[in-house]
């Protein structure tokens, strides 16, 4: 045991070195926009809750409800008796929401794509994806064991190059590019790209994680534009603007039939617990029954990015480049003491040289509160 005490030792300076540890925090979210932290009480702008849904009553009532009716846990893998009916609706009304045939929901958006893209591509296959893309793309495309390349961020043109170059030599193709990113907050051009894949019969995969519930109407980033991209592999989660947990993949009905019997994240891993699927339910209700509600989130972002001098935000995120990982630390630890939450993003979640303040937007942020925080990161010399 020596040695691997010595090795997480090891490893464990050597990212404090860098700036580049992380530490759990114990923390408190009272009410989705405040926090409590360390005995102080925060306003968060690093929160993926961009409709505050997971505090809306009438989603944690539905959460409860599911409880008393299903239990508190599923109990096994949904392909033994972990499919609650909760499961079947909540698939079905994905499926509307994304102009899909059918849907498959997961344990998480990570065990989604790990799960989706290993079912579909093999060893034999060409993988391409957009350098920014999730990690759980990442994890995804390793599992399936396909090689996988890399185009530059949000360039068509070489992903272009890219197929025409590669794609011929292998028998199926996925590409895979965020909706919205995760880290930046800008649009992928789903549109575009899925024109580009069709002409080289390659199948594109959005990760719409970001996309959900506050862009597109509500609908996520095929929807951008008022008409629908033709995305055969629409997978999101029910974690950020949903309010709850769980993934999904909306597609094709045999597409999705295929999921459910080989996906080895679905197969082997116990099903979403009731609470979940209740309360992503009772979320879907709000989205899909309130239009001012799902603009709000960009619309705040956009006073935030006015205020900044900052290019209008297309998304609830928006990032404020910093460089140096120990300079993103310092400017967050100054934001907390005037009572803002929100969190430095460091390598390797964001390239080298990159680290960050990701500032997140949500329904309920006051606005005089978002002219207060710019005013701080003006003062910090930071923005335009
Ligand atoms: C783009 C993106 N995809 C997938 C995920 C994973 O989703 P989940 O939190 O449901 O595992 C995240 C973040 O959590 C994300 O930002």
């Amino acid at each position: 045991m020596k040695s691997l005490d010595e090795f997480a030792t090891g490893k464990l300076r050597s990212l404090a070195a860098r700036s580049l540890l992380r530490t759990l925090q114990p923390t408190e979210r009272l009410d989705g926009l405040w926090i409590l932290r360390g005995g102080r009480r925060l306003l968060s702008f690093c929160c993926n809750d961009y409709l505050n849904l997971s505090q809306h009553p009438a989603v944690k009532a539905a959460a409860q409800a599911a409880v008393e009716r299903y239990g508190a846990g599923a109990g096994a893998s949904r392909l033994v008796t972990g499919n609650t009916p909760l499961l079947d609706e909540l698939e079905r009304r994905l499926a509307v929401l994304k102009g899909a045939e059918a849907a498959c929901v997961f344990g998480s958006g990570y065990l989604a794509n790990a799960g989706i893209i290993p079912t579909l591509v093999g060893e034999n296959d060409l993988i391409l994806v957009d350098e920014l893309v999730h990690s759980c793309v990442w994890t995804g495309a390793k599992l399936a064991g396909a090689p996988v390349a890399v185009f530059r961020h949000n360039d068509l043109g070489h992903l272009a190059e890219l197929l025409q170059a590669r794609r011929r030599k292998h028998e199926r193709c996925l590409i895979a590019t965020d909706g919205v990113f995760s880290m930046d907050g800008d649009l992928a051009p789903v549109h575009d790209l899925a024109a580009l894949a069709a002409d080289h019969d390659a199948w594109l995969l959005t990760d719409d994680a970001h996309g959900i519930g506050v862009v597109g109407g509500g609908r996520g980033s095929s929807f951008i534009g008022g008409r629908k991209a033709d995305v055969p592999l629409q997978m999101g989660t029910l974690s950020k603007a949903v309010g709850s947990y769980g993934g999904y993949l909306c597609a094709a009905a045999p597409v999705i039939d295929l999921i459910k019997s080989r996906s080895r994240t679905l197969v082997y891993s116990t099903g979403l617990p009731p609470a979940s699927a209740g309360a992503a339910l009772a979320a879907l209700d709000l989205i899909e029954g309130d239009a001012a509600l799902v603009a709000r989130p960009v619309l705040k972002a956009r006073l935030f990015t006015g205020l900044m001098g900052l290019p209008p935000a297309d998304s609830p995120i928006v990032p404020v480049i910093i460089g140096d990982a120990a300079a993103a630390l310092d400017a967050a630890k100054r934001l907390e003491a005037d009572g803002f939450l929100v969190t430095a993003i460091r390598p390797p979640t964001v390239a080298p040289g990159t680290s960050r303040l990701r500032v997140t937007f949500t329904a309920n942020h006051p606005e005089a509160e978002i002219e207060r925080l710019a005013k701080a990161l003006r003062a910090q010399g930071l923005g335009r």
